[in-house]
C-alpha cells in the first residue's frame, strides 16, 4: 500500500473542531509539519496554554481519526502549549544548574519544546573520530552526578556508538502510552538509532529520514522530566544539524575537538553552522589534550596542547576544559563501563566533572541572557 501523504493527514483532520466549535484544527493553524515514516504519522497540536490539560480527547480524536486513513499504521500526536511573550511562565522544576528548554525560537523559525525536557545540548564535532560520542558519554554521566536529570540522545545514525558505550544492548519497548521507553542503565535514559536496527546494518539515511528519526527519538520516547538531554550529534555539518536546530530549541552546543590544527579547522566549521542556525556555542572542549603514559603517568603535549583553548579565545566562546588521552578513557569506554562509573573518584573522571559544571553554568548563563520574545512550551 502507498504511503500515505501529509496532505492526505491535513485533508481528514479537516473534519476536527478546533476548541470553540467555529473552525476546524486545521484551518485555526493549530496543526504542525506533519512527518511520516513507514506508515507512522507523527504531528502536534498548538494549543492555548491554559486550557492545554482539557484537550487530551481532541488529541485522542486526532489521532484516532489519522489512524483510520489507509497505509498508516500508527499515528502519534503531542499537544504542546504556546506560551504569548509576557505571560507568567510554565512552573519550572529547579535544579542546580539546568535551564528551561523553553527558548526564544530565533528569527523566522518556530521551534517547539519537548515535554518534560528543560535543556537540550548537542554535543558536536567538525570531523570524525575526536571523542565526540566517548565525551557525551562521560559528559551525561557527570551532570548527573552534580545532580541533574539527564537523558542521552544518539543521533548520530551513521554510527551509533552509544549503546556499546553504555553497555547496552536489545531493543526499547513501547509503553501503553504508545511512546517508547528509554533504555536505561547507569542511572542514563538512552535512546539511538543503535536499538532500531542491527550494528552491522549499513545505514544510508537521506535527508527527511534523518527528520524523521530524529522526530521520534524526540517525541515519540517517554524520556519523563529531565534537566537535560544530551545529544551526540553526527560528525560534521549536515542534515542532522539542521534538523535538530529547526525541530527543538536548543540550549545550544559543545564542540568536541583535539588539538590537531586540523581538527580545528573543522571545529570552526561545525561553529559556523551553530551559529547560522542561531544555536548559541556553549564552549569547546579540547579531548586528547595530552597524552599521559600508562607507565609513568607524565603528560607528553605531543599533539600541540592548548590549541582548542587559543582557538575558542580567538572564536569568543567559552572553553569547557580539556580531557587528557589516557587509556583508562578508552578502555573502560570499550568495556561499556564509561570512567565516570567505573571510577568515578579517579583523575579521569574529575575532568569531566569539572566541564560538566563550566557547561551547566554556561546552559544557564545563555538562558539569563536569552532575550524576550515569544516562546513555547509544552505543558
Ligand atoms: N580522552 C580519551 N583518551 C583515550 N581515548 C579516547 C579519549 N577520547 C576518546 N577516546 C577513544 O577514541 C576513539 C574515538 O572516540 P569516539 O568514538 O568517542 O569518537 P567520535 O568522535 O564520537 O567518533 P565518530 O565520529 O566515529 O562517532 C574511541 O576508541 C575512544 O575510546
Amino acid at each position: 500500500m502507498s504511503e500515505p501523504t501529509a496532505e492526505t493527514v491535513r485533508e481528514r483532520l479537516r473534519s476536527i473542531a478546533a476548541p470553540g466549535g467555529e473552525t476546524d484544527i486545521v484551518s485555526a493553524g493549530m496543526v504542525s509539519d506533519i512527518f511520516i515514516a513507514k506508515g507512522k504519522v507523527f504531528f502536534s497540536l498548538t494549543v492555548p496554554a491554559e486550557v492545554a490539560d482539557r484537550l487530551e480527547p481532541l488529541r485522542k480524536a486526532a489521532e484516532d481519526s489519522v489512524r483510520t486513513i489507509p497505509g498508516v499504521e500508527k499515528a502519534t500526536v503531542a499537544l504542546t502549549a504556546e506560551r504569548k511573550g509576557g505571560q507568567a511562565a510554565a512552573p519550572q522544576r529547579t535544579a542546580a544548574g539546568a535551564a528551561p528548554a523553553s527558548k526564544p525560537a530565533p528569527a523566522g523559525r518556530q521551534t517547539i519544546a519537548v515535554p518534560g525536557i528543560k535543556a537540550i545540548v548537542a554535543i558536536a564535532s567538525g570531523k570524525g573520530g575526536v571523542g565526540k560520542s566517548t565525551t557525551a558519554v562521560n559528559l551525561a554521566l557527570a551532570l548527573q552526578q552534580n545532580g541533574l536529570a539527564v537523558g542521552i540522545l544518539d543521533a548520530d545514525v551513521y554510527g551509533p556508538s552509544i549503546p556499546r558505550l553504555l553497555g547496552l544492548s536489545g531493543k526499547p519497548e513501547m509503553a501503553d502510552d504508545k511512546l517508547i521507553r528509554p533504555m536505561e542503565n547507569y542511572g542514563l535514559k538512552a535512546m539511538s538509532m543503535g536499538f532500531m536496527v542491527e550494528e552491522d546494518t549499513p545505514m544510508v539515511w537521506r535527508g527527511p529520514m534523518v527528520t524523521q528519526a530524529l522526530t521520534q527519538m524526540l517525541r515519540g520516547v517517554a524520556w519523563g522530566e529531565l534537566d537535560m538531554l544530551i545529544v551526540d550529534m553526527p560528525p560534521g555539518t549536515g542534515d542532522v544539524q539542521l534538523s535538530l536546530a529547526q525541530q527543538v530549541p536548543m540550549a545550544g552546543a559543545v564542540i568536541v575537538s583535539t588539538p590537531q590544527d586540523l581538527a580545528l579547522l573543522d571545529a570552526r566549521k561545525g561553529l559556523n553552522m551553530f551559529r547560522k542556525v542561531e544555536v548559541p556555542v556553549l564552549g569547546i572542549v579540547e579531548n586528547m589534550s595530552v597524552f599521559v603514559c600508562p607507565d609513568c603517568g607524565s603528560a607528553h603535549s605531543i599533539f600541540g596542547h592548548g590549541g582548542a583553548r587559543d582557538e575558542a579565545e580567538k572564536l569568543g566562546v567559552p572553553f569547557l576544559g580539556e580531557v587528557p588521552l589516557q587509556m583508562a578513557i578508552r578502555e573502560t569506554s570499550d568495556a561499556g563501563t564509561p570512567v565516570l562509573v567505573s571510577d568515578p573518584d579517579g583523575k579521569e573522571s574529575s575532568f569531566y566533572r569539572q566541564i560538566a559544571t563550566r557547561l551547566s553554568e554556561e546552559v544557564q548563563r545563555q538562558d539569563e541572557t536569552a532575550g524576550e520574545g515569544p516562546s513555547i512550551v509544552f505543558e
